[in-house]
């Protein structure tokens, strides 16, 4: 898809308070340009589950998204153990979704490709 590449060469702006999050409809039509992602069923957050054979890729893998999180300046939360990293992008400034989120998550994904 073209939309992934243009949202992976995107940057994170600074996330401010009062910011609107997306609608359940606009989060539902962005995750239209990630692969691999589930909303969450209240629609304010997106979760990439990545499965591995072992646990140094789990590590690995956690520790690309919180290197990626800190460059962009928008932090993912991250779960991983043995045979998996799962990574969550919310705007915690704006209580739900914003466009950062799936830049990040698009990021991700060309990280990890
Ligand atoms: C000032 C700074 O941009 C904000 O505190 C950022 C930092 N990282 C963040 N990360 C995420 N995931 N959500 C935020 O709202 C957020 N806010």
């Amino acid at each position: 898809m073209t939309t992934d590449t243009d949202l992976a060469s995107k940057t994170c702006l600074p996330c401010q308070g009062g910011i609107a999050p997306l609608g359940l409809d606009e989060a539902r039509r962005m995750m239209g340009q990630l692969d691999g992602w589930s909303l969450s069923e209240t629609g304010t957050a997106i979760t990439r589950r990545f499965a591995f054979k072992g646990f140094a890729k789990a590590v690995e893998t956690a520790n690309l998204a919180a290197w990626l999180g800190n460059k962009q300046g928008h932090h993912p939360d991250i779960a991983f153990g043995w045979g998996y990293c799962a990574v969550t992008f919310t705007t915690h400034e704006a209580g739900g979704l914003t466009e950062n989120d799936f830049i990040c998550a698009a990021r991700l994904d060309a990280l990890m490709a």
